[in-house]
């Protein structure tokens, strides 16, 4: 024998005690079961090629682990052993060979299949029908004492009911978390900051060895009993002929039992039970990891007995694996349709259940930060049902020297707009929304939809091909379609595209409100755009807007104002806004109700000169709230003209018709004193 394979055998023993020891003990693997099976299996394959080197004390032929001091500790007077296990359809097929050629028998076992539940074991025994003690499984021998947890459990009767209950009965079954408990306990825990659990079975473990049995009290257990124990029983009624019929007869006794489990005969219908059990995994209540396959027949079961820390007549036949171990190569952020920025785990291939997995999502910054992971790192990644993969955790100890963090970017990896993150969302975005190619299409179906440009013969069909054939860039480029683009597209005939131009033509008269909708601002929806636009009354105004001032107009919470200003800072925006404006798109003046009085009501304003202050639209736009009518050129109507720098002909035409004249600070004065400034 050489020194390496020994050294091999103790290195695999010691690193499957450690998981074991995280496992068992702490409630708290660090590496996926497939991973444990495997190193499991290559130590079982070493040991059966060199018999010489099995010890008493190896993993293989021992159950669970020593129960924890701080509980009290209860012997069980049958052991509660493990199971073997198979893998495939072959490994299923060979285990029933063993039995058959054990038994010198040919012909068909009866078995009672039932789900393999991912909890934990434990035996319940009941004297004259009451709970009288609960113990786990500990290392098979010696288990611990949670007796005052189980009775938390509610499923779990603490009376049993019916008749001809035998004077002592040890109930064993299994005490797991169904997926909606465990998804409610985990998300209260993470709202509270409080550690989550990796799995179902990691919290029902946790939560059912608790010394306080009042905090498994609020843990959402649950209990199905599999199989009987010792027992007292003197009508014979457990002794029936099968172990299916045991089960029943626990039911009626008030024992929950899970209700997938079946009596089938032979190696194929059970194949058939394994194969329907899979198809309904994820529509399952509770996790599980396989299914039990067990002789039903008593007297089989006794002349097959035990190996060492198994039964010869049940198998636990595995499901793919949800969680496999592998490398984080590499994170790339997408760009998704509403300029969401995701950040996507590129991994090292590998076959998670039953498919081959190289992408996750790692949904965005809170996650990385939750995760604790670097590019380089060992991570789980699981994938149950149709759900799309999930990185679970990283397995530190096996943190590479080389890992490097991720860093979200601050640009768009498609656009190079500012990357946004508004407070109290988790989510990233791409401020670019009028020009970021990965959000034009659904940025155009927007702009040109009936409540906001409302180009009619622009349907999805047409903007889609339109983008992808790099005619539009951005909404500006719709105003500079013209026939020639046009009848070059799918389905397009003259008469149609002549239609489809007028009607172009026609959406540049608009209004203020439909514009802002038309921008298509995240969360900013039609009742906003009209109360920006009455607020402001004009587009100006609102792109140069302060926060403060964002938040007086009416619906507009500082989530909505920060996403205006991230839309309107972005340079980008702002040059497409420009050349939708060259292009002609106008709309009238908003006639303001805003301004709470309106000293100017009824008087025609003309401004000339230049002013210091602001500009001359935004001049305009506040004289207007304050109920005057600002016109272009001085008559005999006017009421004042406002002379900035360097007025011209228009104060002289005042002075000659006898208008009179204010200053710009006279002006800025009424904005103050009218709180419009
Ligand atoms: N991830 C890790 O680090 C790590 C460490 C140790 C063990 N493990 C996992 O634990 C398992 C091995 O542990 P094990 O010895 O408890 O064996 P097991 O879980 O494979 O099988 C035995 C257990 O199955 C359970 N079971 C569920 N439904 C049952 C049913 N209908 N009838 C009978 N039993 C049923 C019982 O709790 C029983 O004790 C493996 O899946 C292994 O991957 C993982
Ligand atoms: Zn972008």
């Amino acid at each position: 024998m050489s020194q390496s394979l020994l050294q091999q055998v103790q290195h695999l023993r010691q690193q499957l005690e450690q998981y074991s020891y995280q496992y068992y003990v702490l409630d708290n693997p660090t590496v996926p079961d497939a991973e444990y099976d495997q190193l499991y299996r290559q130590l079982q394959q070493l040991e059966s090629e060199h018999p010489e080197l099995i010890t008493a004390d190896s993993p293989t032929q021992r159950v669970g682990a020593v129960p924890l001091s701080k509980f009290g500790q209860i012997s069980h007077s049958i052991p509660m052993l493990s199971l073997d296990n198979a893998f495939d359809d072959v490994e299923f097929q060979a285990f029933c060979k063993r039995m058959a050629d054990r038994l010198d028998t040919s012909s068909e076992f009866s078995f009672c299949c039932e789900p393999k539940l991912d909890g934990l074991a434990v035996s319940i025994r009941y004297e004259n029908g009451l709970l009288v003690q609960a113990a786990t499984r500990g290392d098979g021998f010696t288990g611990e004492d949670i007796t005052g947890n189980v009775k938390t459990i509610r499923a779990v009767p603490l009376k049993l009911k019916g008749s001809a209950i035998p004077p002592v009965l040890e109930v064993r079954g299994e005490v797991f978390m169904p997926l909606a408990g465990f998804a409610s306990m985990n998300e209260k825990a993470r709202a509270a900051g409080e550690k989550v659990f990796a799995n179902p079975r990691n919290a029902a473990a946790g939560s059912l060895r608790q010394l306080d049995p009042k905090v498994s009290a609020q843990r959402p257990l649950m209990f199905y009993a599999y199989a009987v124990g010792s027992v007292e029983d003197p009508l014979s009624l457990l002794d029936g002929h099968s172990h299916y019929q045991r089960l029943m007869q626990l039911k009626d006794w008030g024992l929950p039992v899970c209700p997938e489990i079946r009596l089938v005969k032979g190696a194929t219908a059970a194949l058939d039970y394994y194969q329907q059990i899979l198809q309904r995994r994820a529509d399952l209540a509770y996790e599980i990891d396989g299914v039990v396959i067990k002789v039903a027949d008593l007297a089989q079961q006794q002349a097959l007995g035990f190996v060492a820390r198994a039964p010869r007549w049940a198998i636990a036949f595995k499901f793919p694996a949800q969680e496999m171990l592998t490398t984080l190569l590499d994170v790339e952020f997408q760009v998704g349709r509403t300029g969401a920025i995701t950040p996507v785990a590129r991994l090292e291939p590998v076959v998670v259940g039953g498919v081959t997995v190289s992408n996750a999502t790692l949904h965005n910054q809170d996650e990385i930060d939750r995760l604790a992971v670097k590019i380089g790192d060992r991570v789980i990644v699981r994938r149950a049902g149709d759900v799309i993969p999930q990185l679970v955790s990283v397995v530190l100890e096996q943190r590479p020297d080389t890992v490097r963090d991720i860093v979200f970017p601050k640009s768009c990896p498609v656009c190079g707009s500012q990357v946004e993150r508004v407070s109290g969302e988790a989510v990233a975005r791409c401020s670019g929304g009028l020009y970021c190619a990965a959000q034009l299409k659904e940025a155009i179906k927007h702009f040109v939809s009936r409540k906001a440009m409302d180009i009619e013969g622009l349907g999805d069909k047409l903007v889609e091909q339109l983008v992808e054939q790099q005619l539009v860039k951005t909404p500006a480029d719709i105003y500079q379609l013209d026939m020639a683009a046009l009848v070059g597209l799918e389905r397009m005939a003259q008469k149609s595209a002549l239609k489809l131009l007028a009607a172009i033509e026609q959406s540049k008269s608009t209004t203020l409100p439909r514009f802002i909708y038309a921008l298509g601002i995240r969360e900013v929806g039609e009742a906003t755009a009209l109360n920006l636009a009455n607020h402001f009354a004009s587009l100006e105004l609102l792109q140069q807007a302060k926060l403060e001032q964002l938040l007086q107009v009416a619906d507009v919470g500082t989530v909505v104002a920060e996403h205006l200003q991230g839309f309107f800072n972005e340079i980008h925006n702002q040059s497409v806004i420009a050349a939708l404006q060259n292009a002609g798109v106008h709309w009238p003046q908003i006639t303001q109700q805003v301004a709470a009085e309106q000293p100017l009501a009824g008087q025609t304003l003309v401004l000339t000169g230049t002013l210091s202050s602001m500009g001359r639209d935004d001049a305009k736009a506040r004289l207007q709230r304050l109920g005057a009518k600002v016109s272009g050129s001085v008559s005999a109507k006017t009421h004042a003209v406002i002379a900035g720098d360097n007025a011209g002909s228009k104060l002289v035409k005042a002075n000659e018709l006898n208008v009179a004249v204010w200053t710009e600070q006279q002006m800025l004065d009424l904005f103050t004193q009218y709180g419009v400034m």
